[in-house]
Formats: structure tokens, sequence, C-alpha cells
């Protein structure tokens, strides 16, 4: 493989190696790069965490976090180079004095990436027992994990911190959505494409749907998800995310801040929800026990460790608006929950009615356009348009059917694997592009526009309403497009063969 020259070696530092994101997603990945080639020969990997560990045991562990997570059996030659990579130290990451352990894994003269796969409540301590062995320079990437604070007030804080000893463009922020091939294919599917590009505004489209649902519970993360609730865990980041990628003006260039430009405008184009109208546009829900995929499952006041009067909302409904030139009249609607019927995340744009009805049907019977992009699982794009059916009639008259244009990916590009997202994110902070990652003044306008909506909710003092696991949310959603005679995409998942 013939690396670009951007490609440089890295010494690549894993705080939180032990904790549950490194072992299944993160040291999963760096495999992954390692066996497409894609980490440079002299890339090293150094664990770190406050348990005592030799080099060798680490080793042992990490090869146990492939076997476990990698879903596939170790290839011993991708192993055996990948496995010279790793080193370990042990630091008490609240403990400036033990950070000089680093000093013997890391060259001074290599690029150092540090990911902070840790609670962001220590992203401080570590930050400044950084800079207290003297390790900082302009070239040391720093990768924050989500979420970054739990309001506006507290991610100013953290960002605060952070931004004493590093620079903006040396810090990554993830939103693991943004290395998903599907909402990347976003900005190829709209820039790339004319009829896309020249239909893409309130002229052409009625509204948009984005919905991101998942059929599991909070997964044994009680204390974590009671005090987030899905409008934190799911809308701040991910959906406002690929909203932001649906609506942006076309950015000058791929420039990491010619498109986190673009995002941040539309985010702070997005119309406040408050006490004044968050009953008409938003709806909370909290999942009762019921079945998915014919498997009984508790409610969430049910699972382990809750308590039993939580208000926390494990269902979110919202319609947006974007008060700017392009999207005036056109409501986002987004849905995003846990335990629904099935996990699927789909962006569906309904194109407007045609102003006249040429053909015999009546006019409802015609209708819109509509494209599904749909980001996972069965990654595709769809497109339903109306087609003559072929054929003679008795009466002349032409009969029209709903047929559609279907991509799926797993055909079209069938001998390529998707990568996972954190794959493509962490290659993408080894060359040093930041256009995945999410800029400071955008993470804080998100928390503006969802603090105003859970300080509406508090405010109502109201619990969610309940909706029987394995079903898609409270009926109060589906009155939300039906009031203005509109429903929600019936999500069709095609099941693996
Ligand atoms: N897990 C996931 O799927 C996701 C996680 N995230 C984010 O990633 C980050 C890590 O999450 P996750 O892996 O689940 O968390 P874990 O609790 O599993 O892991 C955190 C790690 O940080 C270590 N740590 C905490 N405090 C210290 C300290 N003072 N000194 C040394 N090590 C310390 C812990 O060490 P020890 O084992 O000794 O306690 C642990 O290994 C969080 O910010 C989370 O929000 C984001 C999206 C998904
Ligand atoms: O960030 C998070 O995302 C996952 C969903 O991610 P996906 O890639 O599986 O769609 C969600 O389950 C989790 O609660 C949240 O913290």
């Amino acid at each position: 493989m013939v690396m670009d020259s951007s490609f440089e070696a890295c010494d690549f530092v894993l705080f939180g190696t032990k904790g549950d994101l490194s072992r299944r997603k993160l040291l999963p990945s760096m495999y992954q790069l390692e066996k497409a080639g894609l980490l440079h020969a002299e890339t090293t990997i150094v664990g770190v965490a406050r348990q005592t560990l030799s080099d060798e045991e680490y080793v042992e562990e990490v090869r146990k976090s492939l076997e476990e997570f990698s879903g596939e059996t170790i290839c011993e030659a991708t192993w055996e180079t990948f496995k010279a990579r790793l080193s370990y130290a042990q630091v008490d990451m609240k403990e400036i004095a033990s950070y000089s352990s680093l000093e013997s894994h890391v060259n001074p003269d290599r690029v150092m990436v540090c990911y902070l796969a840790t609670p962001p409540s220590i992203y401080g301590d570590i930050c400044r027992g950084l800079h207290g062995c003297n390790i900082i320079d302009s070239s040391v990437r720093l990768v924050l994990e989500k979420p970054i604070g739990h309001d506006l007030e507290s991610s100013k804080v953290i960002n605060e911190q952070v931004a004493e000893y590093f620079g903006e463009s040396q810090i990554y922020r993830i939103d693991h959505y943004l290395g998903k091939e599907t909402v990347l294919n976003l900005i190829a599917l709209r820039f790339a494409n004319s009829i896309f590009t020249t239909n893409w505004d309130h002229n052409c489209i009625d509204h948009v749907q984005i919905s991101v649902a998942e059929s599991v519970g909070i997964e044994g993360r009680w204390g974590y998800f009671d005090d987030a609730g899905q409008m934190r865990d799911m809308v701040q980041n991910h959906l406002l995310q690929i909203l932001s990628l649906v609506a942006m003006e076309p950015p000058a260039n791929l420039d990491a801040d010619s498109i986190r430009d673009e995002k941040l405008k539309v985010l702070k184009a997005l119309r406040p929800i408050n006490a004044t109208n968050v009953n008409d546009v938003t709806v909370r829900g909290q999942y009762t026990s019921g079945f998915v995929k014919g498997k009984e499952v508790p409610g969430y006041l049910e699972e382990d460790d809750a308590n039993t009067v939580s208000k926390t909302e494990t269902f979110v409904a919202i319609k947006a608006e974007i008060d700017n030139w392009r999207w005036a009249g056109v409501p986002f609607y987004l849905r995003t929950g846990k335990r629904l019927p099935t996990k699927v995340s789909e962006v569906v744009i309904y194109f407007k009615r045609q102003p006249h009805n040429l053909f015999t049907a009546s006019f409802n019977d015609l209708p819109p356009n509509k494209l599904v992009i749909r980001l996972q699982p069965d990654e595709g794009v769809e497109i339903t348009v109306m087609n003559k059916v072929p054929g003679l009639t008795s009466s002349g008259a032409m009969d029209l059917q709903k047929s559609k244009l279907n991509l799926s990916f797993s055909e079209e590009f069938s001998d390529d694997r998707i990568p996972d997202a954190y794959e493509k994110l962490l290659l993408e902070v080894m060359l040093g592009n930041q256009a995945l990652f999410v800029r400071r003044d955008e993470i804080e306008q998100a928390w503006t526009w969802v603090d105003s909506i859970l300080a509406a909710w508090r405010n109502t003092n109201e619990p969610p309403e309940p909706y029987q696991a394995g079903t898609w949310g409270p009926v109060a959603s589906i009155g939300l497009l039906a009031r203005a005679n509109r429903s929600w995409y019936e999500s069709k998942v095609k099941k693996k063969k």
C-alpha cells in the first residue's frame, strides 16, 4: 500500500485502555487498520490505566479483547505485527507525578495522539498531567469522547479545562456517527449529484424525517443513562449532526472548518423550543415492559439498579424548524428511542406533491417522491417514483404504479467490508484531519438548543408518556405528524440472509 506523505508515524496513547469502549471498539478498530495496512510501520500503541501490568500481560489482555469483540478469527500474521506495537504505562490519571511513566513510551520527535477513553470528569486532570510532565507541544493531538458535559455550562467547563493546554486545532471531539460510511455519504449524495443539489430546499421538499431507532434498552448503564436521557445521549450529538449535514449550505471545500462553519450555521438557525411551544412540537416517552423481537423485556423502571420514580426519557420526537432562507416552512421531524421494534437509522426526504394531477388517479393517489437514505442496517439509498404500468388498457388510461430505484450498498459494493465508524475516525486522527470531528462552538450551540427543551420539560413537571417496549413510541409521536396530515416513514428492515 502506498502511504500518503501526510501519513506519519505516531505514538497512539490510549487512556482508559481497560475500559469498555477501548476493549469493544478502539482496540479492535486499530487491529482492523493494521489488517488493512493503514497503520504506519513505526506507529506504536501505548495502553494507559491505573493497574499494575507488565507489557506482556497487557499484550495478553489486548489479544483477549480482540478475540471477544473483533467478531472474527484473529489473523495471526496481522496479530504478530500488531502486538509488536503495544506497550503499557501505569498512570493514576489524577496524580500529576505518575505521568512521568509515559516519558519512556513516547518519542518527542513524533506526533502523539492522546485518546481519552475515560470519564469526561477527568479530562482536565489528564491535560494537567500531560502538561506537568512537559509532554505537550503543538504536534500532540487530543481525542475526546462524548459526552462533553451535561449541559451548556458543564460543557464549557470541560472545554475550558482542555483549552488551557490545547489549541482547538489539536482537539478531536468524537461523534461516532460522523465516522459511519452512510453518514459521510450524505455529503457525497448532496454535493456530487446535481439532481439533489438543485432540488434541496423549501421549493421542492415538503419535510424531512430523521429516525434513529434502537431495539436495545439501556444495557446495564442505568447510572449513566438515567442522568442523561435520550435527549443528551442521542439528540444533542448524533441526531443534530445528521440534521446539520442534511441541511447545511454547500461548504467552499471539504476542509474541516469549511464543513464545520456550515454545520454551525444550521445549529444557530434552529428555532428555539421553550415553554411556549414545547408541548406542541416535542414528545417524550419512557418504555414499559413488552416484547422486542419476540423476547420479553423489562420496563425502564424495572431495569437493574433502577429507581422507580425516574422521569428520564427513553424516547424523543421533535418537530424542528430551521429559520433560514433554504428551509423556511420545511419541518425536520426527529425521532429516537430505546426498545423500539428494531435497530434502524434513516433519513427520509419527502418531496412536494406535483402541482397538478394529469392522470386518472385522484390527487391523493399521486404520492410525492421520497428519498430514503438508509444509514444502518442494510445501508443504501432508495427513491420512490411513479412509473407507468406497461401494457394496454381498454380505456386508454395510463395506469401508474409506485416503484423504487434502490441502491443497496451490500449488493453494489459486495466485495467491500463496511468499516466500523471508529476505524474511520481513528484513521482521520492519525492523518490529522479534523473534518469529521465536532468543533467546540458546534457542541455549545447544540447544547443551547437542547438545554432550552430540557428546561421546558422540567417546567411542565410531567412524566414522560409510557410506551410499550417493542412499539414505535408513545401515540403522541404519531400525532406530531398527523396534525399536519403526515405520518412517520415505516421502516422495512431487510432480514439478513
Ligand atoms: N462504552 C461505550 O460504548 C461508549 C463510551 N463513550 C465514552 O467513552 C468514555 C469511556 O467509556 P467506557 O469505556 O464505557 O468507560 P469505562 O468506565 O468502562 O472505562 C473508563 C476507564 O477509565 C479509567 N479511569 C477512570 N478514572 C481513572 C483514573 N483516575 N486513573 C486511571 N484510569 C482511570 C477506568 O479505569 P478502572 O478500570 O481502573 O476504573 C476505565 O478503564 C466515556 O467518556 C464514555 O462516555 C462514548 C460512547 C460509547
Ligand atoms: O452514543 C451512543 O450511541 C449508541 C448507538 O450507536 P450505534 O452506532 O449503535 O447506532 C447508543 O446505544 C448509546 O446509548 C449512545 O451513548
